[in-house]
């Protein structure tokens, strides 16, 4: 083993949360080590949101384009592809220049325990370090999980990761799971010029919303031509993703590609950490165990991001940062109670804040609601974007904001306003009788509110 160096703060892995603690660390002036395999500034920037929002802008344009009534020239996936490495490159290079400003000791390589809070690094230009750190962190992220049916994995499907760095349309691409990853690359792929198939196991995509807004966006990619079908298991592959693919569904039908994509949900990235003989446990899934403080079943060692079961978005991770410094520095801020926004950036866009009326009810709780279609906001209407609602919820006893869902243009953007009121504990009426610019599209809030019942 090299000899062991030792730094008061080692971070294995350099997702949002803990590449930003490292860094306020550094620029404070303590010893700092992080070990990251590659991808400098994390998934988000290599691999995940930045390259899928360059994607899902290029196929917007497109998408812009044909509605506009300009001749389509096809796609050029060469095109598409260098402006979505050129926007990634350039965001590693900002990363990269801010770790250099903050000082840490950057260890490119792969991380793995040896002990409590040592972590020997096999370094990717060859050879070994042994750090050890008096506090450690664990930010390794999760990675595509590969569903286990037979002939998936020897047809060599791609995930994300391929999807997002390829110079080749797919002609008809086969997306299995109709989450998050799912949609977004669906619809982008047949605003390119793809023909899209989505196999969605569960009765709807977008499982997690309420059955109204999972049937709204269902409507909506069919109406665009994209095939959905749901409720049904893929029990056999056959062939290999980038020529031809043949799927056997549970209700005995095929569906073939040229082109198959796996978005199933993700695998916490623990197996190969050591973690045993760091005394850090893990769940059934292989997420790391952590209370409210992000604290592991071991001394001193700290878990962020996805790999601790943090809801999958980079401002969640990012909180986890908040919660660690406070912790660090003697403050209390915890995960207890945390109230995470969303936006998923399809068409019409998704975005959720708090409760919606299946939680709600699920957990007993009395709710007033008010739902507003899209088509009745008139800027919606200039914009010929009419699909969708917003929904509302609101206590059936006081006037506080529970939750808030929208499917319409601008979701995000909106989501954002109403969180404000309820980190505000404004009551409703406030937002309701609040003067908002017209025409707006967070205008429908003034109408949408209107709408709440009376209480009692
Ligand atoms: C396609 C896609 C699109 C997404 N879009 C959005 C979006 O629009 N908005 C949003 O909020 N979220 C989005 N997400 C989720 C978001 O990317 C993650 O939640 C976010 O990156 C937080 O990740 P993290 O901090 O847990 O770790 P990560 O950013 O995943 O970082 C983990 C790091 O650990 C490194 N690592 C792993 N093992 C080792 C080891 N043994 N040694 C050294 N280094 C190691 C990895 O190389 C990686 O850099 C998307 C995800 C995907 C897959
Ligand atoms: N805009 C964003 O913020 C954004 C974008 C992309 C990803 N993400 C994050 O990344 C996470 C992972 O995304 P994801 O799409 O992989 O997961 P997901 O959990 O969002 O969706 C996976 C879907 O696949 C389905 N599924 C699972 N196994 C299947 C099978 N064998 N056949 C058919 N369907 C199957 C599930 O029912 C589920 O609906 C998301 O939960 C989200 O938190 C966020």
């Amino acid at each position: 083993m090299s000899d062991i160096e030792r730094f008061e703060y080692v971070f294995l892995g350099g997702g949002k949360g803990g590449k930003t603690l490292a860094m306020d660390l550094a620029k404070a002036g303590k010893s700092v080590a992080l070990i990251e395999k590659g991808m400098i500034g994390g998934s988000c920037i290599n691999v995940a949101c930045i390259p899928s929002k360059t994607l899902i802008q290029s196929a917007r344009n497109a998408h812009a384009a044909k509605m506009a009534g300009s001749a389509s020239p096809g796609t050029d996936m060469r095109a598409v592809r260098s402006r979505v490495r050129t926007v990634v490159s350039e965001m590693v290079d900002i990363n990269m220049k801010g770790f250099v400003a903050a000082g840490f000791d950057l260890l490119l390589g792969t991380g793995r325990f040896v002990a409590p809070r040592r972590i020997e690094v096999a370094l990717n230009d060859g050879g070994t370090r042994t750090v050890e750190g008096t506090h450690v962190f664990i930010n390794t992220g999760t990675r595509a999980a590969i569903p286990d049916i037979p002939g998936l994995h020897a047809s060599e499907p791609m995930t994300h990761v391929e999807a997002l760095d390829t110079s080749e349309l797919p002609e008809k691409l086969i997306i299995v799971g109709g989450g998050y990853i799912g949609l977004e690359m669906a619809q982008a792929y047949h605003r390119l010029g793809s023909t899209v198939t989505i196999l969605q196991e569960m009765p709807h995509v977008a499982h997690r919303e309420d059955v109204d807004v999972s049937e709204a966006i269902e409507a909506a990619f069919e109406e665009d031509g994209i095939e959905i079908k749901l409720g049904v298991k893929a029990i056999r592959v056959e062939g290999r993703s980038g020529d031809r693919v043949n799927v056997t569904l549970s209700d005995g039908t095929t569906v073939s590609g040229t082109h198959i994509l796996v978005a199933a949900g993700r695998t916490p990235v623990t197996a190969d950490l050591g973690l045993d003989l760091a005394g850090v446990e893990i769940d059934g899934r292989g997420i790391i165990k952590v209370d409210e403080r992000l604290a592991t079943s071991a001394l001193n060692t700290w878990a962020i991001g996805e790999v601790a079961g943090t809801p999958m978005f980079t401002h969640a991770s990012y909180d986890d940062y908040r919660i660690l410094k406070s912790q660090l520095s003697g403050g209390n801020r915890t995960t207890h109670d945390r109230i995470i926004p969303y936006a998923m950036f399809i068409e019409p866009e998704l975005g959720r804040i708090g409760l919606n009326e299946t939680e709600a009810k699920a957990r007993g709780i009395a709710v007033r609601i008010a739902k507003l279609p899209m088509a009745a906001v008139p800027r919606a209407r200039t914009n010929g974007a009419m699909r969708g609602f917003m929904k509302i919820l609101i206590d059936a006893n006081s006037d506080q904001i529970l939750g808030f869902t929208m499917l319409g243009t601008n979701a995000g953007e909106v989501v954002t306003a109403v969180q404000m009121a309820m980190i505000a504990k404004l009551p409703y009426t406030a937002v309701r009788d609040s003067i908002i610019a017209h025409p707006l599209i967070s205008e429908g809030l003034n109408i949408l509110l209107l709408n709440v019942p009376a209480a009692g």
